[in-house]
């Protein structure tokens, strides 16, 4: 199996509302992958028809070469409230794990909760965010999913909590070779453990890819003031600002810019995220968006 989530013309509407447009996307398995984008952009959307609490009003959705099903035990979903049952302990909680789960891996879920320091006797309702994050990342991880889907995971953490968290999940697919997509406003997070990034802005994609591609194929130009119309074949505007005398663009390109009249610098993935968040795509003609995907 060569693909985690194949999602071609993938639209999800609630009445008049579009939550998602036109979604195509090809995340390949074996990545961990980043969805990011403004509030509202269809993140919690796109996870939730990954994991078949949703149907698509249009499209199709693949998720391990299958259409979703929701409860399958080849994908973990953590929602973005982390829900847990407050009256049941943790031990409670993996009692109920292994009852409900063919796949179940008791060992990894007890040496887990050890690991992360849960008392397995203190009830779910009395954990803090972070533990409660913990609590669910281990129970849909010993389902040994091949697909994990984490929305917004560690929105409520704090930097050390968080921190922790990413190890146990880094630490999961090294061990386990497992998928993941995670939903996240946290684009430094993202950096540290993500291969692969998807931005979604206005519920369509605006990029997809691997983070190493995304790296080297995106600039910033600066340079005197310029008419952007024309950056030549295999250029594409992503944003621009411009002074009186001075352009700075974020430019994605097939091959590197070699080009005098620009200073050409590399960006990190927070200056691309943020140039596709604020940026020009959504002002360009069709041309130029199609270009972008
Ligand atoms: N059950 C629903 N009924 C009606 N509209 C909905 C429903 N769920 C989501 N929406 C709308 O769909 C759009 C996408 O919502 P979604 O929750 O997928 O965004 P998101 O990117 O996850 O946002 P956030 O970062 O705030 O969690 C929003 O405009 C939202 O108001």
């Amino acid at each position: 199996m060569t693909s985690a989530l194949i999602a071609d013309g993938l639209t999800k509407r609630y009445g008049r509302r579009t939550a998602l447009k036109d979604c195509t996307l090809d995340i390949p398995a074996g990545h961990v992958t980043g969805l990011v984008g403004p509030n509202g952009a269809g993140k919690s959307t796109l996870l939730q028809l990954a994991c078949g609490l949703l149907d698509p009003t249009a499209g199709r959705i693949e998720v391990l070469g299958r259409r979703p099903v929701s409860g399958s035990p080849k994908v973990g979903f953590v929602a973005q409230d982390t829900p847990v049952y407050a009256g049941l302990t943790v031990a409670d909680h993996l009692r109920m794990g292994a009852h409900l789960n063919p796949t179940w891996d008791s060992a990894l879920a007890e040496q887990r909760i050890a690991q992360v320091g849960l008392e397995p006797a203190l009830k779910a309702g009395k954990l803090s965010g972070g533990q409660r994050a913990q609590l669910a990342l281990t129970i849909a991880a010993a389902k040994r999913p091949d697909l994990l889907l984490l929305d917004e995971p560690v929105a409520a953490l704090d930097p050390l909590a968080r921190r922790n968290f990413l190890q146990g999940l880094m630490e999961l697919t090294a061990e386990q070779g497992m998928s993941v997509v995670m939903s996240s406003h946290l684009v430094a997070d993202l950096e540290r453990v993500c291969d692969y990034l998807i931005v979604l802005v206005d519920s369509r994609v605006q990029v997809a890819g691997e983070v190493e591609d995304l790296l080297a194929g995106h600039h910033r130009l600066v340079g005197q003031r310029c008419d952007t119309t024309d950056l030549g074949a295999g250029r594409f505007l992503v944003d621009q600002s411009h002074t009186d005398v001075q352009s700075t663009l974020v430019v994605r390109s097939t091959a590197p810019i070699d080009d005098p009249s620009w200073q050409v610098d590399g960006l990190n993935l927070e200056d691309i995220v943020l140039a596709y968040m604020g940026g020009a795509v959504g002002k360009q003609p069709d041309a130029v968006l199609r270009g972008n995907r």
